[in-house]
Order: C-alpha cells, then structure tokens, then sequence
C-alpha cells in the first residue's frame, strides 16, 4: 500500500498556499503537518481527501490490484475540525449512519458501534443526543467514526483540538494500532502526538513549503 504526493500545490481565491509538496507513504507510516496558523496544513489535507482541486501535481494510491487508482477518497477516513454529526440524532444514531454510509474497505473490519465507543471510553451516552455531548466527549465520538469502518488512510485535522491530557493519549495509541496493523496516517497538529518515528513536513505557509530533515 501506497499514498503518493506529487509536486502539490494549492491556491485558496488568488493566494498560492503552497507549490511543489511531495511525499511518498507505505504501510505503518505517518506524515506530520506542522506549522504556524495558516499556513496550509487543512488546506493539503483537503486535497489530499480529494475535497479540493490542487492547482497542480496529484494524489494517487496504490495497492492490491484492485484497490490500484481509487482514487484517494474512497480509501480514507477524513477528519476535520468540524466533527460531521448531527447535534439532534444520538452518539449511536450518528455512529450507526456513518458505519452503513461507509462500509469497510477490503483488508480490515470495522468495530461495533458500541467497541468504538468503549474504544474512546464513551459507551456510557451512546443514547444521548451529540449535541449535549462536551466539546471533549465530542472530538471522541468524532474519532469513534474511525473506527466503524475500515479505511486504510486517516487524514487527521487536529484530532486532539479540545481534548484533555488522558484522552490525547487515548487517540495516539489509537493512531499507533492503526499503523501497526498497517494503516497510513497524515495529520496535522500542533501536538507531538507521541509517534516517534512519524515523518515531519513543516509548512510555511504563503509561497512555499519545506520538508524536515527527517523526510524527503
Ligand atoms: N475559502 C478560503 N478563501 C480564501 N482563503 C482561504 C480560504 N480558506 C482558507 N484560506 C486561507 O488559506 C490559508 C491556509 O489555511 P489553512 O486552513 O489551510 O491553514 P492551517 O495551517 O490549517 O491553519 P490552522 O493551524 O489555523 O488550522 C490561510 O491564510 C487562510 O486564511
């Protein structure tokens, strides 16, 4: 398994972001997006998941015959800073629509509604409306998403944004069982999240953007 980067640059209305990212990951890897406030990290997420048009340069994964040229949207789970739930449906009606809308991708399996709730240690108020959820007990049910359907690739928006110490490490031993059986994740985060041996891409916001030492 493969997601490539190639030469991916994006404007948001007439402003160049970035130009010229690239980067390669296989099975068990993650990408770090690091970097000041708007400088691009949601914005090469989003074109990443396919949810905006790079201005050049492509996306493409690559995998078991296949799975070879899905594009990248099929295979990926997509986080953003928005947690896509409905405030008036419950945690389980919510986690129940995303588990049928998405189904599991060939190569993995996704937990009951109720094993991803215990897995963000939250089965106790499946049956409340997720708009009464904390912003905490929110972001978790948002990640238990993550865990109803197999996607080989999470693209990861600040995932720990609004999360207290406990449960941040919650989520990156969540991010590390999904490398170890694996998985591939890019996230972007001002949170070292605990992934050692992740790779590191620094944006820098308007014009350009360089890659750590770490990663070419
Ligand atoms: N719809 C839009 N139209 C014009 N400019 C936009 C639009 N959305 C974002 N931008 C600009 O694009 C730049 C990159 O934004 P982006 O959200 O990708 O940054 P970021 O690195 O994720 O920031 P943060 O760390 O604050 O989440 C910012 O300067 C932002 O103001």
């Amino acid at each position: 398994m493969r997601l490539n980067a190639e030469n991916l640059s994006a404007h948001r209305g007439e402003d160049l972001i970035f130009s010229n990212i690239s980067f390669n990951l296989t099975a068990g890897e993650a990408l770090l997006l690091t970097g000041p406030n708007g400088s691009g990290k949601s914005t090469l997420l989003k074109v990443v998941a396919g949810l905006m048009r790079p201005a050049s340069g492509r996306v493409f994964w690559q995998a078991e015959p296949a799975e070879t040229g899905l594009p990248v949207r099929e295979v990926c789970h997509y986080l953003g800073h928005r947690n896509a739930m409905k405030p008036e449906l419950s945690v389980a009606e919510n986690l129940g629509f995303w588990r049928a809308f998405l189904c599991d991708r060939p190569g993995g399996t996704g937990l009951s509604i109720g094993e991803a709730a215990a897995a963000v240690e939250l089965e106790a108020i499946l049956h409340l409306p997720f708009g009464y959820l904390s912003a905490g007990q929110q972001r978790r049910m948002a990640f238990a998403k993550l865990l109803v359907a197999h996607r080989p690739v999470w693209l990861l928006d600040e995932p720990t944004a609004a999360l207290d110490v406990a449960a941040e490490a919650l989520f990156a031993r969540l991010i590390r069982d999904h490398l170890g059986r694996g998985g591939l994740v890019v996230a972007a985060t001002h949170q070292p999240l605990d992934l050692v041996a992740a790779h590191r891409l620094e944006m820098k916001g308007f014009q350009y953007a360089e890659t750590g030492e770490d990663f070419a």
